[in-house]
């Protein structure tokens, strides 16, 4: 029996924007709303695949380039996906690099734009063997994906807005009391705290707070390149508590420098963004574990193929996040199930979340994570309604791309985006 998804007939891409906290970082703070792009993809034979990803004004206009594109391709001819993504793109002729918020940069768009269509082909070929996408990867090792429980200094509320449910965080009890609401909430059992806010002192006296009010937890801390070698060689001091530090300063030299005078394990998703960067971080022994994105990283499969490349360096695997919907938690959770060498607990920002455009039942965080999704393909069903509300709150949220340094400074004029500022 041949089994067939049929090929693509129409492709609509949605972008929609989802409220999120006033979460600080070290390139300034996150601005009212979230905007994610939602992939559709249709086949002749009546499936619909789906994908998620950011949806920045640049990003858009190449994912439309490669909806245009896609029309006729077959579903499981996911190395033609990729060929039509770098010609709708012009990488023959240079092709052009990608941003995210202002911390990262990468030569080449065709991984993240591949993305969203190759985790939209898998689902769809998931749906028409009738298999969970995890068995596309190889089969899931684990039935249950740990999360961390991700913990932001944050203010209030924004700025003529009332204040959130979650209130300030900015003293080690308020981030106490975050990662109690999080932890009886959802049964988190690691820990990660986003620095690069205050001075180093400070935000290590938080994680000592953490580390006594949870005693057994994982911890990590990720300033992200906030500090300088001298600073994040002291602060690795924490090492008694930490299971490992996070890009503590930016760059493949400036992390090996610190590697060479601490045990401490290295963590980054800042200096190893895609495949280019692993051989000279490789060399230099700049990193011990590699943090995966399957949105930056060029989709699923090459996430696990990261992971084989990790594997064979001896270096430990952990998962990034950016704010996300639960299409992108549902890719995460299948990719993370069928990685056996991703050990760690994967990042998630998805409890600041309040909208969604999946319909509720499937992805559920209990002790710690999430069970991976049983019905064929991501396992999860788009709630059209919420889609159409998320995509006219995108219209009226006069939003058109991630700007936490500018939103930052509409409110403290003289902040400064520098990394290794401490
Ligand atoms: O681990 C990381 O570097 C991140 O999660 C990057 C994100 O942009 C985070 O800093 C944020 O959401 O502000
Ligand atoms: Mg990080």
């Amino acid at each position: 029996m041949t089994v067939s998804a049929g090929r693509v007939s129409r492709v609509v891409v949605t972008p929609v924007a989802f409220r999120d906290p006033p979460l600080l970082n070290v390139v300034g703070v996150h601005q009212p709303y979230v905007l994610r792009a939602i992939v559709q993809v249709h086949t002749d034979e009546g499936l619909v695949g789906l994908g998620e990803t950011y949806a920045d004004q640049a990003h858009l206009g190449r994912l439309e380039a490669v909806a245009a594109a896609l029309p006729g391709a077959d579903v499981f001819d996911l190395h033609g996906l990729r060929r039509i993504v770098a010609e709708a793109l012009g990488e023959s002729t240079g092709g052009a690099g990608a941003s995210f918020g202002g911390m990262l940069e990468v030569s080449s768009a065709v991984d993240t734009v591949v993305s969203p269509f190759e985790v939209a082909l898998l689902d769809l070929q998931g749906k028409a063997m009738g298999r969970p996408l995890s068995d596309l990867l190889g089969g899931a090792v684990r039935e249950r994906v740990p999360y961390s429980a991700y913990l932001f200094y944050k203010w209030a509320g924004h700025p003529g807005q009332e204040d959130d449910d979650w209130g300030e965080g900015r003293t080690p009890e308020q981030l106490v009391a975050q990662a109690r609401r999080m932890v009886d909430e959802y049964g988190f059992t690691a820990i990660k705290l986003k620095g690069g806010v205050y001075e180093p002192r400070h935000e290590a006296e938080t994680v000592e707070a953490l580390a006594d009010a949870f005693p057994g937890h994982k911890l990590r801390i990720d300033p992200n390149g906030a500090w300088t070698v001298g600073t994040s060689v002291e602060m690795a001091r924490l090492s008694g508590v930490l299971e490992y530090l996070e890009d503590p300063t930016p760059g493949i030299e400036g992390m090996a420098e610190v590697s060479k005078h601490t045990e401490l394990p290295l963590a980054t998703n800042m200096c190893v963004i895609a495949f280019e960067h692993i051989k000279p971080a490789v060399a230099a022994d700049a990193v011990q574990v590699v943090l995966s994105d399957h949105h930056l990283w060029g989709g699923l499969r090459r996430s696990a193929l990261l992971g084989g490349i990790c594997e064979t360096f001896g270096m430990g695997l952990s998962m990034h996040s950016n704010s996300h919907l639960g299409i992108s938690l549902a890719a995460m959770t299948h990719l993370a199930a069928s990685t056996p060498n991703l050990t760690y607990a994967c990042d998630t920002h998805y409890p600041w979340k309040t909208e969604e455009v999946v319909k509720p039942g499937v992805l559920e965080f209990r002790d710690g994570g999430v069970a991976v999704p049983r019905g064929p393909g991501l396992g999860v069903e788009l709630d059209e309604d919420a889609l159409a509300a998320l995509h006219e709150q995108y219209l009226k949220c006069g939003q058109r791309g991630r700007e936490d340094t500018a939103y930052m400074q509409s409110i403290v004029p003289d902040f400064t985006p520098n990394t290794a500022r401490w």
